[in-house]
């Protein structure tokens, strides 16, 4: 059956790494057999500047009707000529709660090859090998009320709500414990349960999710200012992070250092199962638009093609396929393939297509078989 993948490249750096990563899927349709059909949409800044409506109703309907999304970046600096309507319509966050995926997964592993672009020691990362499990639809990005409202004395008052129900909480929890009986069996909640009543009540939802049905998998509870310390301290120490949305973020950003960039950090985004069993599912790099490197031809692909790989995962059904990739890319950085942001000084510096060009030749040389054992976890 042919799986349908809408590509929305969006704004900065999303084209120019998402380039990349449809090239690398077209190996795999091309070499593996893997029955995948891409079409590129366009939303955002790019539609509004083509078709004055930041969401045409073509791409709504094919986002709707697709087995999966391959995202880019949205953020584009100038946004200020686009209407305040217009900009939510063709939001990223708007994408996420339509197809109710809330359970994003970060995956991040040391590269072994990267321990020098890492501002940590190498003995500090080496090993780290966690999954951030951020709850994406609800929290401080979607609770209400939210806004700006002038108050009597003329002055400004700016408000958003960090709400979250009892059955959001649960099913992030249960996403993650789920998840951490295919791993090592560890989770973390992490939580502001000191200072927040909805932190409180995150914490205490996941402790009854946990005495309820996954007492075979170890939980643990941390404030979430420590956790952004352990991260940088002991970062092998986590195996399954759960946390909130806005948490998510801040803390994902954080475990970008591991590697030493951002950009090596891919991501999904996965709706409840459906009737079929199948999940709806957003696969996009961790990193946004990056202005400040756009349009050079120099962004780090590879955590684009690293959301390939888990698209290969969790949509596509190919894991054999996803190991591949995953190896494939261990293996151009184990030869020295270098974009700018994780080279070290004398190091030759690839072009986003040049790395793209060395993570395809490791899978055309079958590098991917050799180094079975050295799995990107997902
Ligand atoms: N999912 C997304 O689409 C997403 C994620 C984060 C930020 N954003 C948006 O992106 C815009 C820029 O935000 P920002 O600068 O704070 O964050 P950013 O993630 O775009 O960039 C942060 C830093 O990391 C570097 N970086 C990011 N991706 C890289 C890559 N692939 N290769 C090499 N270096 C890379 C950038 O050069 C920059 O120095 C904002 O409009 C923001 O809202 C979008
Ligand atoms: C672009 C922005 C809305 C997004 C977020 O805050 O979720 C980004 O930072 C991310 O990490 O995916
Ligand atoms: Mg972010």
């Amino acid at each position: 059956m042919t799986i349908d993948i809408v590509v929305l490249p969006g704004d900065g750096i999303g084209p120019e790494v998402t380039d990349e990563a449809v090239r690398v899927l077209d190996w795999f349709v091309q070499h593996r057999a893997v029955p995948l059909r891409m079409q590129r949409r366009l939303f955002g800044s790019a539609a509004w500047a083509a078709e004055r409506s930041t969401m045409p109703d073509a791409t709504w309907n094919a986002i709707m009707a697709a087995d999966a999304l391959l995202f880019g970046a949205t953020g584009s600096l100038d946004q200020t000529h686009i209407p305040p309507d217009e900009r939510r319509k063709g939001s990223l966050l708007r994408i996420r709660k339509g197809l109710d995926a809330f359970a994003n997964l970060r995956p991040v592993k040391a590269q072994p090859a990267l321990a020098e672009s890492s501002p940590f020691k190498a003995r500090t990362v080496a090993g780290t090998d966690m999954v951030i499990v951020r709850e994406l639809t609800a929290g401080m990005y979607f609770g209400t009320p939210r806004g700006v409202e002038t108050q009597p004395d003329g002055t400004r008052r700016g408000v958003n709500t960090h709400s979250y129900t009892e059955a959001e909480i649960a099913r992030a929890a249960r996403f993650a414990f789920e998840l951490a009986r295919t791993r090592r069996g560890h989770v973390t909640s992490v939580d502001k349960a000191n200072v927040m009543e909805a932190g409180r009540l995150w914490r205490d939802v996941v402790t009854e999710v946990h005495e309820a049905g996954y007492k075979d998998v170890t939980l643990e509870h941390m404030l979430a200012d420590n956790c952004a310390l352990q991260l940088g301290r002991a970062p092998t120490r986590f195996d399954v992070v759960v946390t909130d949305n806005l948490f998510g973020d801040l803390l994902s950003d954080c475990a970008g250092a591991i590697n030493g960039s951002l950009g090596m950090l891919p991501s999904a985004a996965l709706s409840a199962p459906r009737e079929d069993g199948r999940r709806r599912a957003l696969y996009e790099p961790v990193h946004g638009s990056a202005p400040d490197i756009a349009g050079k031809g120099i962004a780090n692909p590879l955590g684009a093609i690293l959301s390939a790989a888990m698209l290969l995962r969790w949509t596509a059904n190919a894991p054999a396929e996803a190991d591949a990739l995953e190896a494939a890319v261990q293996a151009a950085l184990d030869a020295g393939a270098r974009t700018a942001d994780i080279a070290m000084p004398g190091e030759t510096v690839l072009s986003t297509r040049a790395m793209a060009d060395a993570v395809i030749a490791a899978l055309d040389a079958g590098l991917s078989e050799a180094v079975p054992e050295k799995r990107f976890a997902g």
